[in-house]
């Protein structure tokens, strides 16, 4: 495939690699330097687009390529308060874009079982539930995407969560959180490509669920994966459609 790479940051580059050695032609690089040049006719001959940018490039970056009839996967996190535009935008103009906070196989299992877990422990009301994430200090948004994703899927599988708040550790006051307030905590430590833990505490113990990236390969393999599997499609997907983990939840 040819491939146009939005955002050549840490991660563009190592996406960059991992198409090179899935047999893959980096076709354009857009980033912050020349992305007032780029116009929609850039990407003839583009077949897909991966977007790794930064929050407040994201959507722009989609619209070039909703303009361009070409298929984006959307890694870059931060912008998912405008996700019900987009989806509306891409389905009404039979566009194709894929998105997910986070396109590693070991944290989309986390995802699920996070969800199951939720579930059986709902009726024990006995524990309170927070989310803990850990990222790098070049991390602009704060929680990380996963994080959003992991307290969603706590929120729709639970009866005394309603939304989620954040505290930034080191950032202002602490945030206390409040009736039915998910809390996630989020701490920024040097070069940390992201750890994320889900604690059930009572009174007597503790359960913690846990996944810690070591490195961001598994994110860039499972981008390149990604946008093999949405070559050729139309409509609007979530990184998790690309797995099959048995359906229940
Ligand atoms: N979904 C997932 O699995 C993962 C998601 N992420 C997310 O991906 C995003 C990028 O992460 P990372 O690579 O670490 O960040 P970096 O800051 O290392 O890279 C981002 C790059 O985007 C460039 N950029 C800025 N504006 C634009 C624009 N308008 N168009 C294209 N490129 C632009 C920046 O250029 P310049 O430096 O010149 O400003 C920089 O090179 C983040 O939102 C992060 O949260 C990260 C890892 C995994
Ligand atoms: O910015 C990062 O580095 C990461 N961002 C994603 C997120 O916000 O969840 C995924 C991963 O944790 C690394």
């Amino acid at each position: 495939m040819n491939i146009a790479l939005l955002g050549y940051g840490k991660m563009g580059r190592l996406i960059e690699k991992f198409a090179l050695q899935r047999g893959h032609h980096i076709h354009l690089i857009v980033d912050e330097n020349n992305r007032p040049d780029i116009s929609a006719t850039d990407f003839e001959g583009v077949d897909v687009a991966i977007d790794f940018s930064q929050p407040e490039a994201a959507v722009a970056n989609i619209n070039l390529c909703f303009e361009a009839n070409l298929p984006i996967v959307v890694g870059t996190t931060g912008w998912y308060d405008q996700l019900d535009d987009v989806k509306k935008r891409c389905l009404d103009g039979n566009k194709t874009l894929m998105y997910g906070s986070n396109f590693s196989i070991g944290v989309n299992v986390f995802f699920h079982i996070n969800r199951l877990l939720a579930a059986v422990m709902n009726p024990y009301k006995q524990y309170d539930v927070q989310v803990e994430e850990i990222h790098h200090t070049q991390k602009l948004d704060a929680p990380s995407g996963t994080a959003i994703t992991i307290a969603e899927g706590i929120i729709e599988n639970t009866d005394s969560k309603a939304e989620w708040i954040n505290n930034l550790i080191g950032e202002g006051d602490e945030i206390i959180p409040k009736g039915q307030q998910l809390l996630i905590e989020s701490h920024r430590i040097d070069d940390v490509p992201g750890t994320h833990t889900v604690l059930y505490s009572s009174e007597v113990d503790q359960i913690e669920f846990k996944h810690t990236a070591h490195s961001r390969a598994g994110f860039a393999l499972g981008a390149v994966v990604a946008a093999e599997w949405i070559a050729g499609k139309t409509g609007f997907y979530q990184v998790n459609e690309m797995f099959n983990f048995g359906g229940h939840i």
